[in-house]
C-alpha cells in the first residue's frame, strides 16, 4: 500500500473513531440548536453531560442561546449547565444571545449570573473615520487577501492602508458584528511590532478599515525577491515577529492568538522592522455549518498551520509558535520546503506523518536548528513561549555579533 493510501486509511480510522466517540454526545448539541427539547431531555437522561463541549468549546447552552431556543436554555440550566462557559472565541451563551437579539434568553441568563465578556469589549466601539476624509477615487490597489482588496490611500495627508471586506462576508450580520469586535480589540493594541489600526470608515456601504501603511510590503514579497536571508538578518527579523507575537500572547484578560501567522501577515516598515497584522481575523471565515468557524487556509496558510489545527483538535497559543517556526525556516531556506506539493498536502503530511522540513546546512548556527525543532514540536505543550523564544534569539544574536567581532579582530592581527 502506498504512502498516500496509508495516510488516507489512517485518516479515515481517525475520523471514524472520533465520530463514534462523539456521535451520541453530538446529538445533545444538535438537538439543542434545533429547539428539540424532547431530544435534549433524552440525551441528558442517558447521562450525556450538560456541559459537554465540541472542538470549538461550544456547549449546548451556547447553541440554544444562539438559536433562540428558550425552553432548551431553561432545561439545560435546570440540569446543571454552566451559565458562563467560554468558547474558543471568548464568547459565553449571553454573548451569543445578545448578538442575535434574543432578549428573553438574555434575561434568563443574566438572572442566573450570566456575563458577556465580548459585549464589554463591544461597548468600546471602533474609532470612526469620516468617509469624505479619504480619497477612495485615487486609491491604489496594493494587494488582495481572503477578505478583500487592500488599497493605499491618503487620509489627512498621510498614506495609509485601506482594507476592504468583501460584501459576501460583511453582509452577514453575525460576521460583521464579529469583525467589528475584533477591530475594537485591535484598536486598543499598541506595540512597535504590531501594525497600528486607525479606524473604520463611516458612511460607507462597504466595510473598510484603515491601518498604518507599511511601505516595504510583506515578508512573503521580500523572500520572493531576495531568496534566502543571511543568518543575522533572519534572526533580527525573527526577533521582531517574536516580540509582536509575545505582546499578543500576553494580552490581558485573554491572550490574543493570531491563528494565521504567515509571511503575508508580517509587514516591513521603512526602517526595516517587521510588524504583525491581521491577528484574530482568520477565525471570521464562516464554515458551512452555521455557528462554527474554520481556519481560512485558502491563501496558502496551510503551509504554516499547526498539526493540531489541521486535525481540528482543540488548540492554544502554541499554534502561533508552530507557524513562527515555519516562517523562520523560510527566512533561512529562502522560501517554503516541499514546493512541489500543495499547501494542503504539506499540512496533511505534517499532521499525520509528523513530517518536518529538512534542516539543511543553510540553517546555521546549530542553536537556530535546535530552536526550530522545539518550536515545531508535535506536542504543543513542548513548544516554547514567545518570551522564551525572544530570550533564545537574543543569545543567538549576541553570539553572532561576538563571532563577527572576533573574525574582524583576527583579520586585523593578520594584516
Ligand atoms: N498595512 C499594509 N501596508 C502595506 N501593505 C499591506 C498592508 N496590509 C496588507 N498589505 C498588502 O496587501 C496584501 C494583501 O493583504 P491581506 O492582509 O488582505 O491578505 P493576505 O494577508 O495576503 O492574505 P490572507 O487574507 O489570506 O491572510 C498583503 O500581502 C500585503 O502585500
Amino acid at each position: 500500500m502506498g504512502t498516500s493510501d496509508c495516510r488516507l486509511r489512517r485518516y479515515r480510522v481517525y475520523v471514524t473513531n472520533r465520530m463514534l466517540r462523539h456521535m451520541k454526545d453530538y446529538r445533545l448539541l444538535s438537538c439543542s440548536s434545533k429547539n428539540d427539547k424532547a431530544g435534549v431531555l433524552q440525551e441528558l437522561e442517558k447521562g450525556v453531560g450538560a456541559n459537554l463541549v465540541d472542538y470549538d468549546k461550544r456547549t449546548a447552552l451556547h447553541l440554544a442561546s444562539c438559536e433562540g431556543c428558550t425552553e432548551v436554555v431553561v432545561l439545560l440550566l435546570e440540569r446543571g449547565a454552566d451559565v458562563n462557559p467560554i468558547d474558543r472565541w471568548g464568547r459565553t451563551p449571553l454573548s451569543d444571545a445578545r448578538s442575535f437579539g434574543h432578549e428573553d434568553i438574555c434575561k434568563i441568563l443574566v438572572a442566573q449570573g450570566g456575563i458577556d465578556p465580548v459585549g464589554l469589549d463591544a461597548q468600546n466601539p471602533c474609532y470612526e473615520i469620516d468617509f469624505n476624509e479619504v480619497d477612495m477615487e485615487k486609491a491604489i490597489l496594493i494587494g488582495e487577501g481572503a477578505f478583500g482588496e487592500v488599497y493605499r490611500v491618503k487620509w489627512r495627508g498621510t498614506e495609509v492602508a485601506a482594507k476592504t471586506i468583501r460584501s459576501s462576508i460583511a453582509s452577514n450580520p453575525r460576521v460583521r458584528s464579529d469583525f467589528m469586535k475584533e477591530l475594537a480589540l485591535w484598536q486598543k493594541l499598541r506595540h512597535p511590532n504590531i501594525v497600528q489600526f486607525l479606524g473604520v470608515l463611516k458612511q460607507s456601504d462597504r466595510l473598510i478599515f484603515l491601518t498604518e501603511y507599511l511601505r516595504n510590503g510583506s515578508l512573503f514579497d521580500i523572500l520572493r525577491k531576495r531568496g534566502r536571508l543571511d543568518p543575522q538578518t533572519a534572526v533580527a527579523y525573527a526577533l521582531d515577529i517574536a516580540r509582536g507575537m509575545n505582546y499578543l500572547h500576553r494580552h490581558k484578560p485573554h491572550a490574543i492568538i493570531h491563528r494565521d501567522l504567515t509571511p503575508r501577515n508580517v509587514l516591513q516598515d521603512e526602517s526595516g522592522h517587521f510588524k504583525v497584522t491581521d491577528f484574530g481575523l482568520s477565525k471570521i471565515a464562516l464554515a458551512k455549518d452555521a455557528g462554527s468557524y474554520k481556519m481560512t487556509g485558502c491563501t496558502g496558510s496551510y503551509r504554516y498551520m499547526a498539526p493540531e489545527v489541521y486535525r481540528r483538535e482543540s488548540y492554544g497559543k502554541s499554534v502561533d509558535v508552530f507557524s513562527f517556526a515555519m516562517i523562520v525556516y523560510e527566512m533561512f531556506h529562502g522560501g517554503p520546503s516541499n514546493r512541489a506539493q500543495t499547501p494542503e498536502q504539506v499540512a496533511d503530511k505534517r499532521a499525520y506523518e509528523d513530517y518536518r522540513p529538512p534542516l539543511s546546512s543553510h540553517i546555521q548556527p546549530e542553536s537556530v536548528r535546535a530552536l526550530l525543532r522545539e518550536c515545531w514540536h508535535k506536542n504543543p505543550d513542548c513548544r516554547p513561549t514567545f518570551e522564551e523564544i525572544i530570550g533564545q534569539l537574543e543569545k543567538i544574536q549576541e553570539s553572532m555579533q561576538y563571532d563577527k567581532t572576533m573574525r574582524g579582530s583576527c583579520s586585523c592581527a593578520i594584516l
